[in-house]
């Protein structure tokens, strides 16, 4: 991909003579570095000198490598105040529009814009734009032109075809959307950059949930389902022990005989001086009111059969001592559910205790890998190929967190493999849970295959560590996650979007969706990436606090990082004065598995 190379001029008397002054510098180059990943950028500091400043411009100018030149600072009213008037001899023309954009844009903020008196305008192939010195102020600015610049790089680079694609699309005679080719089938080979924009994690989460149909498999009608029957049905002895009247005393009692659960209530006559023995769970008889557990006897005789018949009961009895009355854990004509969980396990134990039986039907997934370099574990090793390890992964864990998998396949990189094997699927499936494919490569056929099957795609690239190129789609109510390729980036993809998904799907509610979360301290430095990172992470309880410690290289090839991973700290991006979380620093982290604490000291 040929690399678009950036100057950034911070123009400053007190960044010139303390370069650790600069936020706004780094702050642009970090601006630039996220939005075009294929920027290189270049950067200088000089004094509020309009010589200096000139110089330092001509210079980049003259190399004729820079596309695009930003400087920060010198733009105001004061009297050193000169970027202006130093940038505008250098320039051949002035594109005063483009600084009326950002001064709109930026006056939407602060009226205090009004007065910055930067200029925009080309010096031969480079445009230069004069940003204000804060680092607020330049990121307001940088936003606001950031869309504008690759089209107007194209222009002035005299790009003949990119610039009639783009006027094209602009008047409505192409997709408004930038295609590329490998990625859609449409579009032109100079179309080199994602047309996606890099969305962040939690927009991106509430599109799925905005998307995603939340069929609730359960009727809403069984949150108020009244139950047909007592529980328990009889008056149940709660210990193993002796049923006997609580008008009686303590001493020794006749043993009339044995109750054990399952038989029918005993209603033969009972003496104050006798009692039946009794298991846990069996019916009282119907003249007992309280059960003596065995603890609190003595045998004193058996009969000559062995039967026990004569017990010395040694606490006195009370009445309902013992007794679960009828109805006592679930009342005949009470809600079943106190209160709406779509767990099957809750649904269906809790329907089974009143003798219902419902089946609940969950999502009907499927798991797609694609990559014609994929062997079965089954398989002896190949020359170029690997080991496929994302099927078993994605299986495993949705069978982890309660849900089926209908389907496995594995399909080589080919558009009409893919396109037939996605249409057959949505015959019979509500998810395809598909992984690699998606990012930039020729071979990279899923996202032209959404779109040739009608799919709208709402989102191609995520700004996150791993997981970018994490792609989502529905058609009706059918939806696709094109997880990344890379096995930790589908690892962590689908803990963070398709398990959500899913269970929103299945009918929980939202907040329980996403894995929980808790704050761990970090017991290791960790440098900061461009974009919000999901570290794996395995946490001990020391003393009661949650400290984590990263597992090792955080490469998203590199499947091991998973290995005794209880959470995925969720580290920020690097800013221009934070450029790593150091040990000792508390940071949310989420929770993957339910057994997540590895130890405690
Ligand atoms: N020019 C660019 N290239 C890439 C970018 C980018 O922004 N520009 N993004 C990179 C990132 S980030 C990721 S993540 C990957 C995602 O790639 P794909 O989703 O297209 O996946 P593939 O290219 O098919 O595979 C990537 C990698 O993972 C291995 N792989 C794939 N499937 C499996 C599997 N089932 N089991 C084990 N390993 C698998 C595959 O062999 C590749 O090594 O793209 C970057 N590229
Ligand atoms: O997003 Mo990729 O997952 O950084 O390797
Ligand atoms: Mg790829």
């Amino acid at each position: 991909m040929e690399s678009i190379i950036f100057g950034v001029l911070t123009v400053s008397d007190t960044c010139y003579q303390d370069p650790a002054k600069d936020k706004s510098g780094p702050r642009l180059r970090a601006l630039i570095n996220e939005s075009f990943a294929n920027a290189q950028v270049t950067e200088s500091i000089v004094p509020d000198e309009k010589d200096l400043i000139q110089q330092e411009l001509r210079e980049w100018i003259d190399l004729g490598e820079l596309r695009v030149i930003l400087t920060t600072g010198g733009t105001g009213f004061a009297p050193r105040d000169v970027t202006p008037e130093a940038t505008k001899p250098l320039l051949d023309k002035e594109c005063p529009q483009l600084a009326l954009v950002i001064a709109l844009e930026s006056l939407k903020k602060t009226r205090f814009a009004a007065l910055s008196r930067g200029l925009a305008g080309i010096a031969g192939n480079t445009l230069i734009l004069n940003f204000p010195g804060s680092e607020k102020a330049v990121t307001e600015c940088f936003e606001t032109v950031k869309d504008l610049l690759p089209h107007a790089l194209n222009l002035i680079g005299d790009e003949i075809s990119l610039v009639r694609k783009t006027h094209a699309e602009v008047q409505g005679s192409a997709p408004q959307r930038h295609i590329c080719p490998h990625k859609t089938g449409k579009g032109n080979d100079y179309d080199r950059n994602s047309p996606f924009p890099m969305l962040p994690v939690q927009e991106v989460l509430s599109m799925i949930f905005d998307t995603v149909k939340r069929t609730s498999n359960l009727d809403t009608s069984l949150w108020q389902l009244n139950s047909p029957v007592n529980i328990p049905p009889f008056r149940a002895s709660i210990k193993d022990g002796y049923a006997m009247k609580s008008t009686g005393f303590s001493g020794s009692k006749r043993v009339l005989g044995c109750i054990a659960a399952g038989d029918a209530p005993n209603s033969s006559p009972l003496a104050e001086d006798e009692c039946f023995k009794i298991n846990t769970g069996a019916p009282l008889p119907l003249e007992a009111d309280c059960v003596v557990q065995v603890e609190d006897t003595e045998l004193l005789q058996r009969d000559k059969h062995g039967q026990e018949s004569l017990v010395n009961i040694k606490v006195e009895p009370q009445a309902g001592l013992d007794v679960r009355p009828v109805g006592f854990d679930l009342s005949i004509k009470d809600r079943i559910f106190p209160a709406p969980d779509p767990s099957p396990v809750v649904v269906k134990s809790l329907l089974a205790s009143v003798g219902k039986r419902l089946a609940i039907p969950k999502p009907r997934v499927a798991i797609v890998s694609t990559g014609s370099e994929l062997l079965s574990p089954r398989d002896q090793p190949v020359p170029g190929k690997i080991f496929d390890s994302n099927t078993t992964m994605l299986a495993e864990l949705l069978l982890y967190f309660g849900f089926d998998c209908m389907h496995t396949s594995v399909l080589s990189d080919s558009f009409k493999q893919t396109k037939e094997s996605l249409t057959d699927l949505f015959e019979v499936v509500d998810f395809v849970i598909c992984s690699g494919g998606v990012s930039m490569g020729d071979k990279d056929f899923v996202k032209p295959v959404l779109e040739d099957l009608q799919f709208k795609l709402h989102c191609g690239r995520v700004n996150m560590k791993p997981g970018k190129p994490l792609t989502f789609a529905s058609r009706n109510d059918k939806y696709f996650f094109g997880l990344p390729g890379n096995p930790v980036s589908a690892f962590v993809t689908f803990h963070l979007f398709a398990l959500p998904a899913i269970r929103w799907a299945a009918g929980w509610d939202r907040p329980k969706c996403s894995l929980p979360v808790v704050n761990v301290k970090l017991l290791n430095d960790f440098s900061l990436d461009g974009r919000p990172e999901f570290v794996r992470a395995s946490v001990i309880s020391k003393s009661g606090e949650l400290y984590a410690s990263v597992t090792g290289d955080q490469i998203s090839s590199r499947l091991q990082s998973i290995v005794g991973a209880d959470v995925l700290i969720n580290l920020p991006a690097r800013t221009s004065d934070r450029y790593e979380a150091k040990a000792g620093e508390v940071f949310p982290a989420s929770v993957l598995r339910y057994d997540f604490i590895s130890k405690y000291e």
